[in-house]
């Protein structure tokens, strides 16, 4: 499809609305502006190629299969380090990132974790291992072992780029969601990474590491100190969990006030529903949840 040339800032304007931002993922749109999405990010692409918050953003959503976990690399690509951050990483795809990180020129220096995981084993400590300089960060209500503790309203900052921290407790006491900056040369629309505070459509359990149904539908319904926490962030916020078990990869707190299917209910209704999960105790707890509270491995093997 060739556009007008004065047609393609209003077409590229429609898709940045449409497309979420910096990712290559899919989301849920209604079919007839999902038929429109390809031909209006293809006249983006070519409009935007020398956006700024555009350019300076890398960020890719990486998937480890056993555990259904995601990691999320963001790193700023207009510095010259082009300092980069891990959100869970994962201790079993911890090669395939670095080498990533490798082949993208990037300097890794925040693995980060959203909160101390039970059915997986996170990647922070061999990335430290391997990687010397890499610092880890938790959130100091984890209880867990790290160069760096947050806490609700910090800043991390990689280049110019920087994320929030919310505190998002209530699948476990620790969870922390980290959000893209609010200011002139941030990301835009922004992108909160939520752990498993918040999965597409649905949430974290709440029945073990200090989980507290109650405490988990304020994290996401409330403000906090003044901090817009989930569903107060803008309705175009990007919504990245830590988990899917149906295949989707990103979600906005437009769609999830609307369709989550806990969440949206009132909060006796989402007790009972949490009260009744059922589900099974995630396989790896015993070994994962001690691992994890000392970045993931007990004694770091020699430098690599
Ligand atoms: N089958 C998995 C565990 C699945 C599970 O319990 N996931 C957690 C997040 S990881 S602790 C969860 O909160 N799920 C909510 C849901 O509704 O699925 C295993 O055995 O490891």
């Amino acid at each position: 499809m060739i556009l007008p040339l004065r047609l393609i800032p209003r077409v590229a304007a429609a898709a940045a609305r449409l497309t979420p931002a910096a990712s290559c993922a899919p989301t849920l749109l209604p079919p007839r502006r999902a038929r429109l999405l390809p031909a209006l990010a293809m006249a983006a692409a070519a409009y935007s190629a020398g956006s700024g918050v555009g350019r300076r953003l890398l960020f890719r959503q990486l998937f480890e299969a056993e555990s259904s976990t995601y990691t999320y690399l963001l790193a700023d690509v207009a510095d010259p380090d082009k300092p980069a951050v891990l959100i869970d990483p994962v201790d079993r795809t911890v090669d395939r990132d670095l080498n990533l990180i490798k082949e993208l020129g990037l300097k890794l220096v925040y693995a980060m974790n959203t909160h101390v995981h039970a059915d997986h084993i996170t990647g922070t400590g061999l990335l430290k291992a391997k990687l010397p300089g890499v610092k880890s960060v938790i959130s100091k209500a984890s209880g867990a072992k790290a160069d760096h503790f947050v806490d609700h309203g910090d800043k991390i900052h990689f280049g110019n780029l920087f994320l929030e921290v919310r505190a998002t407790p209530g699948h476990t006491a620790g969870c922390v969601t980290y959000v893209t900056g609010d200011a002139d040369g941030q990301p835009s629309p922004r992108m909160a990474f939520t752990g498993d505070a918040l999965l597409i459509r649905a949430c974290g359990r709440t029945d073990f590491q200090g989980g507290s149904p109650d405490q988990l539908y304020e994290s996401v319904h409330s403000q906090a100190s003044m901090q817009n926490l989930i569903f107060t962030l803008p309705k175009d916020t990007l919504l990245y969990p830590a988990h899917d078990y149906k295949g989707f990869t990103v979600s906005t707190v437009e769609e999830e006030v609307a369709y989550n299917a806990r969440l949206t209910k009132d909060k006796e209704t989402f007790k009972g529903i949490m009260d009744n999960l059922n589900l099974r105790y995630p396989k790896m707890i015993d070994v994962a949840v001690p691992a994890n509270l000392v970045c993931g491995i007990q004694d770091p093997p020699p430098k690599i």
